[in-house]
């Protein structure tokens, strides 16, 4: 940023809370000046220090703790803040999009709040996508719905045209809500800006139903995830048990990571086997799943599987075709019908009767809205990363990490995905739960 003014919040008046929140006993003394904290995070601190920080829980002094600033580097009153949503739906994206407008227009008195509609697409004026005015009154009731009032998108937009559109439109603030396909494409809107000496920020607020996100506790929605999968698991069961040899398989969403899958086995412990993209295992052989479900049907008559999208693609063989969506994400055969296949296959050959049902009820789960904790959750992301824009950070991320929130840089978090230790105590409490052999 090239001006260095620093905007003390009590001065501006922007504050409509009936009381004046005291910043200075909620911050602590310390007051960030936005170049040297920029400095400071992205070329100072090394990856290998950064994580040495992460793991040490009691004193974590390179991450910074997430909260209002004592200083602002924007003047809300001339501020022009912008939101966009990407990628795959995600529940709590409204609450996030609620969140923002609320903190924006109540806390620090912005007026001028603009939604970015279709994701990264909207900001290419060719695209034909208006902004939408966003006020409290037109967001206020939108937490009562899944999905996003912006509309999202996939695929490619050239970078150069984005940060010319925030230029032309007079943006100083863009928060994004994305997975890491969206938190790379902020970052690279944010080296643009940089590059051209602009003094706009770009603030990301990791959203992935996946959780596959590097380094924090748990990304919006996830929690969402599994509470809506509970149920279907159990109705799962329901129809598993109304059959002799009944067998209900579920599919649920987790493109390179299993925690759908494995958190919603644990919370509904009907489950008796499942598969996450991080585990290798076979079909055929005296140890395969085959044998185990076998096993399985012959002393309690039904079974339930679930099994995460990603999981299983070896099945599908070397020369099996892969298709990719408009960003080039991988899209995943489907699993699900595989293992339907190759299981009655299976048991017809071995003359023994069984009834499969398969259950996908992925874009169902996506699309519900976020249940009450998620919600307090994305209430606080939104809320951090409104502080954190106002100081004038930028290419930052909001995050909850050990039980803190805090700004990480965006690139800290998109190194690699976050995945299931598979030699970790959760995975070992999905084993426990499911009664699955360790290997198959
Ligand atoms: N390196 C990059 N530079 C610029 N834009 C990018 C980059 N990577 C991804 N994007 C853009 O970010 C947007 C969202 O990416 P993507 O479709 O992969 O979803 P995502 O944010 O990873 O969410 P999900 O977890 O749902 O897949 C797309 O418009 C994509 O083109
Ligand atoms: O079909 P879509 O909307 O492209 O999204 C599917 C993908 O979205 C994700 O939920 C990530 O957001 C993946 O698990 C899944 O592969």
């Amino acid at each position: 940023m090239s001006s260095e003014t620093n905007f003390n919040i009590s001065s501006l008046g922007a504050n409509t809370f009936s009381s004046p929140i005291n910043l200075s006993k909620t911050t602590g003394d310390k007051i960030f000046n936005f170049v040297e904290e920029h400095d400071r995070i992205l070329a100072d601190v090394s990856l290998e220090s950064f994580n040495t920080c992460i793991e040490n829980k009691t004193s974590p002094a390179c991450l910074e703790k997430a909260g209002p600033r004592e200083k602002l580097f924007f003047d809300s009153k001339k501020t022009t803040a912008a939101i966009v949503s990407c990628g795959g739906l995600c529940p709590g994206i409204n609450n996030v999009i609620r969140g923002l407008v609320m903190a924006l227009h109540y806390f620090y008195g912005v007026k001028r709040i603009l939604g970015v509609q279709y994701g990264y697409e909207g900001l290419i004026p060719e695209n034909g996508h208006e902004f939408i005015d966003l006020v409290p009154d037109k967001v206020k009731d939108i937490h009562e719905f899944g999905g996003t009032i912006l509309g999202s998108s996939r695929g490619a937009q050239s970078v150069e045209k984005m940060v010319d559109s925030l230029v032309k439109n007079k943006i100083d603030l863009l928060f994004t809500i994305g997975g890491d396909g969206t938190l790379k494409g902020a970052n690279a809107i944010g080296d643009e800006i940089e590059k051209r000496g602009l003094d706009i920020s770009i603030i990301g607020i990791p959203k992935t139903i996946d959780n596959d996100i590097d380094l924090i506790d748990k990304s919006f929605g996830f929690e969402t995830s599994f509470d809506v999968a509970s149920p279907i698991i159990r109705d799962a069961h329901n129809e598993a048990t109304g059959a002799f040899n009944g067998i209900s398989i579920v599919k649920l969403m987790g493109r390179d990571s299993g925690f759908i899958a494995a958190s919603t086995a644990i919370a509904m412990p009907v489950v008796n086997f499942v598969f996450v993209p991080e585990m290798d295992f076979q079909l055929e052989g005296e140890n395969g799943f085959l044998e185990a479900l076998k096993k399985r049907l012959n002393q309690k008559r039904h079974a339930v599987i679930v099994v995460a999208e990603g999981a299983g693609q070896h099945l599908f063989g070397e020369d099996s075709k892969t298709y990719t969506d408009a960003s080039g994400n991988i899209i995943h055969q489907d699993i699900g019908l595989l293992l339907k296949h190759r299981i009655k296959a299976y048991f017809d050959a071995e003359d023994m009767k069984c009834t499969i049902k398969y259950i996908d009820p992925s874009y169902i789960i996506r699309s519900a809205p976020a249940n009450a904790n998620d919600s307090l959750f994305c209430n606080r992301l939104a809320y951090h990363a409104v502080h954190g824009a106002m100081a004038g950070k930028t290419k930052f991320v909001v995050g909850r990490l050990n039980n803190k929130f805090v700004y990480l840089p965006i690139l800290k978090v998109v190194n690699k995905r976050k995945k299931i230790n598979m030699e970790g105590e959760f995975w070992f409490s999905v084993l426990q739960s499911t009664g699955q052999p360790f290997t198959m």
